[in-house]
Parts: C-alpha cells; sequence; structure tokens
C-alpha cells in the first residue's frame, strides 16, 4: 500500500490503533459493571501502550468517570470507532511554546489521566485552524479570546474499517486533494456530511454568529443545504447546555427532500430535530384538518397554461404571499380585539367585582405579550381567583344585610304573627340570596367569558377575505377597487369548493400565533429553513411572529426560484423587513458538477437577467453536455435512452435520472419504459424514497435539492420556453448531475441550447 510510503506511517498508525483500543476501552467501561470493568480493563490493556503513555491500570481504575459516560456519547464512540477522525495538525502555541499535536474527529475523546485530547471534536474552536489556517503564523479565536501561534502541519487521513488508508499532506502548493477525491465519487442517494473537507468559504457560514440569524444565497450545489446541517450541528455542540435539539426545526420543501437529508444530521451526532414542511408544520399548529391544494398545483398550472388569466393567478399569489397582506391583517386583528372587550362590568350576585374598564385594561395593556385567546384564558382565572377570595365576604356582606333586617323586625315588631311572618321572609330570603350567591359563584366566570365570541382560525380567515366590505376597509390605501374584488371573488370560490391552497397557510399561521398560540412542542426556538427562495415575505414573517424568535438560518438560491410568482425575488428584503439582524452571506463556487455542466448552466441561467453573480464551478473536468434528438417513435426513443443509461454505467456512474419537465411527461417516460424496456424505472413521487437500484424518472420541480452521478433531461412532446419559470426549470434540472449530462428534445432550442455559446455542448 502507498500509504507505508509516509514517513510518518508508523506513528500514524500506531495513534490510530491507540485512539481505538482506547475507544474500546472507554466504551466497554461504560457497558459493564464495575467488577466486569475491571477485568475487561486487565485484558484490554495487555499490550496497549502508546508513546510511553501514562495509560496506567491503576490510574484507570481509580478514573470512575470512565463509567460514567452517557449512552449518547457511548452511542457516537461506537458509532466513530472505525474512522475515529479525519486530520491532524501540528501548532505551536505562542503563550507556553508548548507544540500540540491534535486529531479532529467527529467525536471527542481525552486522556482521563492526563487530560489532554486523542481526539478533538471537529466543531471545536481550535478546528478553525484545520479549516481556515495556512501554513505558518495563525490565530483562533476561543470565547472571545484570541489564540496565537505556529502551524506547521496539515494533515488529511482516509481511514476505512479502522485502517489507515492514506495520509495527505497539505502544505502551501498542493490544492486540496481530499476534496477532489470526495468531489469525483458517486452520489449516493442521500446526502452526506463533509466535515472533512469543509471549505473556508463554507466554515465561515456554519461558524457565523450563533446569536444572530443568518440569510445565505448560494448557487446550486454550492453546499447550501450540506452547510446548514452542518451549523446545527455546529450549534448544538456549541450550546448544548442551554439548548435541547427539540428546540431546533429544519423546514425542507416536501418528505422526498427529509427523506433525502435524513442521515447527514445522525451522522454528526444531532438527533431528535424536528424535521417537516411548511405545510406540516402549520397544520400541526392550527391543530385541525386543513383541505389543502397540492403545493404545487399552481407551478404547474401556470406550466400547462391552464389559467386564462395568468396574471391574475400570479398577482393573487404574491398579493397574498407579501407584507401588505400581513399589514390587512393587522389591521383586522385590532379590530378582532374590540370584539373580545366584555361590554358589562363583571358582576357575581349583584356585586359587582370586576369593572369592565380593567378587564379592558388587562386585555389590552397587562397581557399584550400574549395571543388573544390565552388573554382572555388569563381574565378568566384572574376573575376566578378573585370570586374565590371575594366569597367569603360577599357572604359575610349577605348575612349582615339579612341579619340587620331581622334586628330591626324585633325592635320594630312585637310578638305579633306580623312579626313571625317578617322574620320567616326574611330567613327565607336570606338563604336564597346565599344560595344564589353559591351557585353564581360557580358559574359567572364561565357564563361572563361565554359572552365574549369564540370562534376558530377559519372562521377569522374566511369571514375577513371573502367580505368585500372588510377587504376594502383593511385593503384601504393597499388595494384598488378592481384588487378588492378579484381577490374577493377568488377566496370565495375556494370557499365554496371547501379548499385552501398553500398561500393561505401564511396568513393562517398568523392569524393562528395572533389568535390562540402554538402549542409548547411546536414553540422551536431555532429555524432552518432550506429552498427559502421558494417561501413568501408571509411565510417567513408568519414563523417568525408565531415562533417569536428571529432565529433562522435561511438558505437558498434565486436563480432556482421556481415559486418566484410567489416568492422571495430580492434577499435585502427579507432582511429589511423581516430578519434585520440578519447576517448576510453568499456561497458562489459550485461542489456538485464538473466545470462543463456548469458552465452550459451558467449559459441558460444568464438568459434571465438576474442580478446574481455567475456560479463558478470547483475545478473538476468531465465529459461537456450532450445533445441528441428525441425521436418520434417510442419504441426508438428507449432504445436511444437505454443506450445512453449504458454508457453512464459502463463511465461507472451509478445513480442516475430521467428529468422530464413536468410529472405528466414523467408518466409516459416511465410507461414507455414499462413497455419496451426491461430496466427497473422508478417514478419519483414526492413521498417516496429514492430507489437506488432503479433509475429515477423525476419532474424538474421536485428534482430541486436532488442529485445524481448522471443526468438526461429528456422532453416527448413539451418544450422549455424562453420565460422565467421554464428556464429556472431547466437550470434546476442542469444542475443536478455530478459527472454526465444529456439533453434529449426533437431539437436544440426545445432545451433552449440554440440561445447558448455552441461550444457549451456537443
Ligand atoms: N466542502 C465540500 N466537500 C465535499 N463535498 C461538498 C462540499 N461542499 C459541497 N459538497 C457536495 O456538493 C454537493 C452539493 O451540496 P448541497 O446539495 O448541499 O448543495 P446545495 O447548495 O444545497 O445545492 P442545490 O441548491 O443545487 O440543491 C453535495 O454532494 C455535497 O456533498
Amino acid at each position: 500500500m502507498i500509504v507505508m510510503k509516509h514517513p510518518d506511517y508508523e506513528t500514524e498508525n500506531e495513534w490510530l490503533t491507540f485512539a481505538k483500543q482506547y475507544m474500546d476501552i472507554v466504551i466497554q467501561a461504560s457497558e459493564s459493571t464495575e467488577d466486569q470493568f475491571r477485568q475487561h480493563l486487565k485484558q484490554a490493556l495487555d499490550g496497549i501502550d502508546f508513546k510511553d503513555s501514562s495509560f496506567s491500570y491503576m490510574n484507570m481504575l481509580t478514573n470512575s468517570n470512565l463509567l460514567k459516560r452517557t449512552s449518547d456519547e457511548v452511542k457516537k464512540l461506537k458509532r466513530f470507532r472505525n474512522k475515529p477522525y479525519f486530520a491532524r495538525i501540528d501548532f505551536q502555541r505562542d503563550e507556553t511554546g508548548e507544540k500540540e499535536e491534535l486529531y479532529f474527529g467527529k467525536v471527542s475523546l481525552f486522556d482521563k489521566e492526563t487530560q489532554k485530547p486523542i481526539i478533538v471534536d471537529w466543531r471545536s474552536p481550535i478546528a478553525n485552524l484545520y479549516y481556515d489556517g495556512r501554513l505558518g503564523d495563525v490565530t483562533y479565536e476561543a470565547e472571545g479570546d484570541e489564540y496565537k501561534g505556529h502551524l506547521s502541519l496539515k494533515r488529511q487521513f482516509i481511514i476505512e474499517e479502522g485502517k489507515l488508508e492514506d495520509i495527505r499532506d497539505v502544505d502551501l502548493t498542493t490544492t486540496d486533494e481530499l476534496l477532489q477525491q470526495s468531489l469525483s465519487g458517486s452520489a449516493s442517494n442521500r446526502l452526506t456530511d463533509i466535515v472533512s473537507t469543509i471549505q473556508e468559504e463554507q466554515n465561515s457560514i456554519i461558524r457565523a454568529d450563533l446569536n444572530k440569524p443568518i440569510i445565505v444565497q448560494g448557487a446550486a450545489g454550492s453546499g447550501k443545504t450540506t452547510i446548514a446541517l452542518h451549523r446545527i450541528s455546529y450549534f448544538i455542540y456549541t450550546y448544548a447546555e442551554h439548548f435541547l435539539p427539540q428546540q431546533l426545526m429544519v423546514l425542507a420543501p416536501n418528505r422526498l427532500f427529509i427523506d433525502y437529508i435524513s442521515e447527514v444530521l445522525p451522522e454528526l451526532g444531532v438527533d431528535n430535530i424536528l424535521q417537516t414542511t411548511f405545510v406540516d408544520y402549520v397544520k400541526k399548529c392550527i391543530n385541525k384538518s386543513v383541505k389543502l391544494k397540492h403545493p404545487d398545483e399552481k407551478l404547474l398550472s401556470f406550466l400547462n397554461k391552464e389559467y386564462d388569466n395568468p396574471a391574475h393567478m400570479q398577482w393573487l399569489a404574491s398579493f397574498k404571499g407579501s407584507l401588505p397582506f400581513r399589514d390587512m391583517m393587522d389591521r383586522y386583528l385590532a379590530d378582532i380585539l374590540q370584539t373580545l372587550l366584555p361590554k358589562d362590568d363583571f358582576v357575581v350576585a349583584k356585586f359587582r367585582l370586576y369593572k369592565a374598564s380593567k378587564i379592558k385594561h388587562l386585555l389590552c395593556e397587562e397581557y399584550a405579550y400574549l395571543p388573544y385567546y390565552k388573554r382572555v384564558d388569563k381574565v378568566k382565572r384572574v376573575l376566578q381567583n378573585y370570586v374565590r377570595t371575594e366569597k367569603k365576604e360577599m357572604i359575610k356582606r349577605i348575612t349582615a344585610f339579612y341579619d340587620q333586617k331581622l334586628e330591626k323586625a324585633l325592635f320594630q315588631y312585637d310578638e305579633s304573627p306580623k312579626r313571625k311572618a317578617y322574620v320567616s321572609k326574611a330567613l327565607d330570603k336570606k338563604e336564597e340570596a346565599l344560595k344564589h350567591l353559591q351557585s353564581d359563584v360557580k358559574t359567572a366566570v364561565t357564563t361572563y367569558i361565554k359572552k365574549l365570541p369564540h370562534y376558530d382560525v377559519f372562521h377569522y380567515y374566511k369571514q375577513m377575505v371573502t367580505n368585500e366590505t372588510l377587504v376594502k376597509k383593511y385593503g384601504d390605501g393597499i388595494l384598488s377597487d378592481e384588487q378588492v374584488s378579484l381577490f374577493c371573488r377568488y377566496q370565495q370560490q375556494l370557499d365554496q369548493e371547501g379548499m385552501y391552497e398553500v398561500e393561505d397557510l401564511a396568513p393562517l399561521l398568523y392569524l393562528q400565533g395572533k389568535l390562540y398560540g402554538i402549542k409548547e412542542e411546536l414553540q422551536v426556538k431555532n429555524v432552518v429553513i432550506d429552498e427559502a427562495q421558494d417561501y413568501s415575505y408571509f411565510q417567513l414573517c408568519a414563523l417568525k411572529s408565531t415562533l417569536e424568535t428571529d432565529m433562522f438560518t435561511i438558505v437558498g438560491d434565486l436563480a432556482q426560484g421556481i415559486h418566484s410568482y410567489r416568492g422571495i425575488q430580492d434577499w435585502s428584503m427579507v432582511q429589511r423587513e423581516i430578519l434585520p439582524r440578519a447576517t448576510y452571506k453568499t456561497l458562489q463556487k459550485s461542489y456538485r458538477t464538473t466545470v462543463e455542466i456548469m458552465n452550459a448552466a451558467n449559459g441558460i441561467l444568464k438568459l434571465l437577467d438576474l442580478a446574481l453573480p455567475t456560479v463558478e464551478p470547483v475545478v473538476r473536468h468531465g465529459i461537456k453536455p450532450t445533445f441528441k434528438v428525441m425521436s418520434e417513435e417510442a419504441k426508438e426513443s428507449v432504445a436511444s435512452l437505454e443506450h445512453t443509461i449504458d454508457q453512464f454505467v459502463k463511465e461507472g456512474h451509478k445513480t442516475i435520472a430521467i428529468i422530464a419537465k413536468t410529472n405528466r411527461e414523467c408518466k409516459k417516460i416511465a410507461q414507455w419504459f414499462k413497455r419496451y424496456s426491461s430496466k427497473t424505472v422508478q417514478l419519483l413521487r414526492e413521498n417516496e424514497e429514492i430507489n437506488k437500484e432503479a433509475i429515477v424518472i423525476v419532474s424538474s420541480h421536485l428534482s430541486k435539492g436532488l442529485e445524481f452521478d448522471a443526468v438526461i433531461i429528456c422532453l416527448v412532446d413539451e418544450v422549455y420556453e424562453g420565460n422565467e419559470i421554464d428556464i429556472k426549470l431547466l437550470y434546476v434540472s442542469m444542475t443536478r448531475p455530478l459527472h454526465r449530462l444529456v439533453l434529449y428534445g426533437k431539437k436544440e432550442a426545445d432545451v433552449l441550447l440554440d440561445r447558448i455559446d455552441r461550444a457549451l455542448y456537443d
């Protein structure tokens, strides 16, 4: 093996053995009783000795901490036992002059006796030296202090199945070979972690100020999804003592995507994080079933030209996602609050216990930090407590009143039947009043609160959006008369169908948050949003308002904004209007695709006049994208596609996808394969897992976020036109492959190749 030729092979191999054995001992210790542990330890220690290590039997025995590892830590040690670390640096601190050899991995491990690190976690502050530091004089920061020193070695390891397979020293001249090797590999059907090859620009995002929101505009394949997940891992590590993973949520575009990223977080030592979609999250918050049109229905209807008046549809979608619509909701909410203010004083058995004006003060001022109906609950509790404490006093006062009357009667009347009758009547009245008080005490609060209106979120939403008078009132200065009428007619139509669309979810969530609040377990404190370019301003705003936090990690690519009719056009607006504390960062390098594929994709993207920088591919060359003519005959087409696929397989590519423009064409291609081919294909739907063995057939909008070794963009009857959505969908499809791209159409113009430099494809 070539690795053995490395001058430090022996030492490195010994260190690896030592680290693995130390891990074994710690694992064993945690799993056994103390007695078993002593015995196992004796056996395990026979023959282990590293660099005259102070790893002595007695010391190990006395170190009871070893027995107290938490099960989570042990799980991690087991998981990474065969790949304990991936890099080493040699660092001499200016402060002490001491030279430290530090090994970085996904767990941390300390020599219990000397307290020296055996493995340092990649998320620790000093690991910055590995990711950012050049050889020579360097500094790093930890807990606000700066440490200086000299970095004399940066070394990468490839360790497979516990064996040292390669050692690479990174010096000033060599490029990052490990990165090159990792990029030239094959795409699995799941996203993987990249801890050993995180690049400087990516590291700066992972470790950017954790107390501030962050917005990342990153090119296709620049590692946005990957980086967002690594940032979560870094966050959990840094705030382990103050923050539970359950307080963090990842919002992904669909369930297919959640499945695609599912392995990264556990691999990065993070479990128990809520991973969901915006739609599912809002449904949980509202806690009632919502009949929702498919979130992609509008996009597909635009694509299929199903709308009589697409401009109207576009306006409706963008308006419903806009901040002016949020402003209308705010005006409406102010009026709803007025309806919740009681008109009458709170009275129990004729005792006026609380003035209406005082209750109004509670609802509008004192509890203003709470959702409306939580304020009402609070008032209810205040009144109940008040009634309880005032009950004795009220009894006292009623009793005193009647006793006084009785006393008077005793003096006023002599012992006549008249007096008897009067006394008996007064006694009855007293009893009645006390009875009445007892029953009133029980029901007064509920009766009083019940007089306030109590509707669910759907009622409130519908009440406004389907009523022209109200829309006109709240939309004053925002909407023209024509827009009011268009909007109301549209919402009335939806109401008649008993349906909502995805654009309704932001206002519904907003109302839910303002009116009722959400369950505690859904009240996460930190949110990571992937593919955020497809969100609307109102969606982000509703999340922020309902969760009462601005701690968002937002990653997206405006060039892939296929839902831009409702989505974000501009990150600066998000920063200005929604997340003013946010750090803004960009990622321009693409790590996924070859230079040749990226150049062609860039050519397509240039057709749109977006104010985005051109994507720079990390230098990795491959075959140029190729155009092939699609036959008129289904059988012939399948034969040609099969031929291309066979070629891909011959070249060593494992994951292959056919990306069609729409679901309709996907179905058609899948049927063709069923009829004319023996190859296994999978028509990928949103809720399915990707079958590794099959050729995946997926529509362009669903392919967003995914990646494959080789991709065939295939048009049967459809074409990509020069409009914004089509260009973006084609761009998304073209940026999915790692190594190979072939485009099929009746003619080059069908895939817009006639509009780019001829030298960019074959
Ligand atoms: N530093 C790195 N080292 C190795 N691989 C990397 C690195 N950065 C990114 N990659 C790889 O590049 C590919 C693209 O990453 P990812 O899917 O996170 O990008 P993205 O920006 O979310 O892409 P898109 O917007 O196109 O969905 C993945 O295979 C990822 O593993």
